[in-house]
């Protein structure tokens, strides 16, 4: 039996579904992530989760005890919120002791337990310190800390990060994380942000209107996403209506070309699908104005699959630099490439893209998506999407 487990949660707001028949299990000590976008009801989660929402159906056990419609002062769990939400009149020593108060320990003991908790949060000097003296990372520790102070069995953390800046925010997390794993705490932590959710989680549950998407470890969610929504929605990627010929032995037409792509046994010729492939599994070589015809395809075929195209874009993003190249063909790719090769190629450089069959993962695409995304782009659905939220910036026009 799961240490937490929420059965067929449902929570309506009028005629706004929240959340939908959510079944999920958390094992103890485990770290849990809810991603997914704006409104997709990750918040009302947690809030049923901790009781200051009452679910319409459904059910929730905590350790074998169903606390369904327990309130949340008896349920025992801890939460942090975005904003810090700390008592501004009282030092964060008064802040991290207040739940040790109401619960009547002698002054000695809460002191002691907030020296402890201070110390475990990097904040062992600013006990004295009130929170406009505090940082906004130092805040959030504080509140982390005061969360912590009456050992919960479950820890809640609704985009504890998002109110700060990027550097604080990977600190924090991993900071977030080394305690977490200190205590053996179990968590459920919500967050949009992709990335964050790849750092920190053992297992994510990516979620959209409501539901489910796909639950797994980081790994997997980003290695073998299940749908096109979470193919899209974690990490950047190319992504590219096709049409599988002979399924079963592994290839796939994006437009004029025959692609090369793992077996797909369970699907059938003719299917329609989205080719996601991930931008550091591409490379890209030069090639001269005149190469663009003479590619020897003969050779490497079998490995790899190869076009011609030319780079669009170039972006430079620290480790490594992404370019938008666009095929021969129409569809655009995004690829990244660290630094040393990424030197040389500029916007409208002719290049020849290289990929193994392996890097491809095939999705079933419903009709109904593929024209939505063809309509999406005003362009034909052989055209690649790129995530508007994830396309980058031009280095150069
Ligand atoms: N108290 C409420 N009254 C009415 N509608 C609500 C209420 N709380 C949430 N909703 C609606 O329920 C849906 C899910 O909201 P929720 O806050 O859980 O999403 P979220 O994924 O946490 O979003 P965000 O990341 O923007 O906080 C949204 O459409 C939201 O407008």
């Amino acid at each position: 039996m799961a240490f937490l487990e929420l059965q067929e949660l449902s929570k309506s707001f009028g005629r706004t579904r929240a959340v939908e028949r959510l079944s999920l299990e958390v094992e103890q000590g485990e770290f849990l992530t809810l991603l997914g976008p704006s409104g997709c009801g990750k918040t009302t989660i947690l809030r049923l989760v901790a009781g200051f929402e009452q679910a319409d159906a459904g059910r929730i056990l905590l350790d074998g005890e169903e606390i369904t419609t327990r309130p949340a002062n008896r349920r025992p769990m801890g939460m942090v919120f975005q904003s810090y939400a700390l008592f501004p009149h009282m030092t964060a020593e008064q802040n991290v002791a207040f739940g040790l108060r109401l619960r009547r320990l002698s002054p000695t003991l809460i002191h002691r337990r907030c020296e402890e908790l201070l110390a475990l949060v990097g904040l062992a000097d600013r006990a004295h310190n009130y929170p406009h003296q505090l940082s906004g990372g130092q805040q959030q520790r504080v509140a982390l800390a005061r969360a912590l102070a009456v050992e919960p069995k479950v820890l809640l953390l609704d985009e504890p990060l998002s109110a700060l800046d990027a550097a604080v925010r990977v600190t924090l997390r991993e900071e977030i994380r080394r305690i977490q794993q200190q205590l053996g705490m179990t968590v459920i932590y919500v967050t949009h942000d992709q990335e964050e959710a790849l750092a920190i989680s053992d297992r994510i549950a990516v979620m959209a209107r409501g539901r489910l998407e796909q639950l797994g470890a980081p790994e997997e969610i980003y290695r073998r996403p299940r749908t096109v929504f979470v193919a899209g929605f974690v990490g950047a990627s190319t992504r590219l209506p096709a049409r599988l010929e002979r399924a079963a032995d592994g290839h796939c037409r994006l437009g004029e070309i025959l692609l090369r792509v793992p077996p797909q046994p369970e699907l059938s010729d003719g299917a329609a699908v989205l080719l996601v492939v991930r931008p550091e599994l591409v490379t890209l070589q030069q090639l001269e104005e005149a190469d663009g015809v003479a590619v020897d395809r003969s050779q490497s075929q079998e490995q790899e699959n190869l076009l011609t195209g030319i780079v669009e874009l170039r972006t430079f993003l620290g480790a490594v630099t992404r370019f938008r190249v666009r095929a021969d063909g129409g569809q655009l790719f995004t690829v990244d490439l660290p630094g040393l090769q990424a030197r040389t190629l500029v916007p409208g450089q002719r290049v020849l893209l290289a990929f193994p069959p392996e890097a491809c993962l095939v999705l079933p695409y419903g009709e109904s998506e593929a024209e939505a995304a063809a309509g999406r782009s005003g362009r034909a659905a052989v055209v690649g999407q790129v995530s508007p939220e994830r396309e980058p910036q031009p280095e150069h026009a």
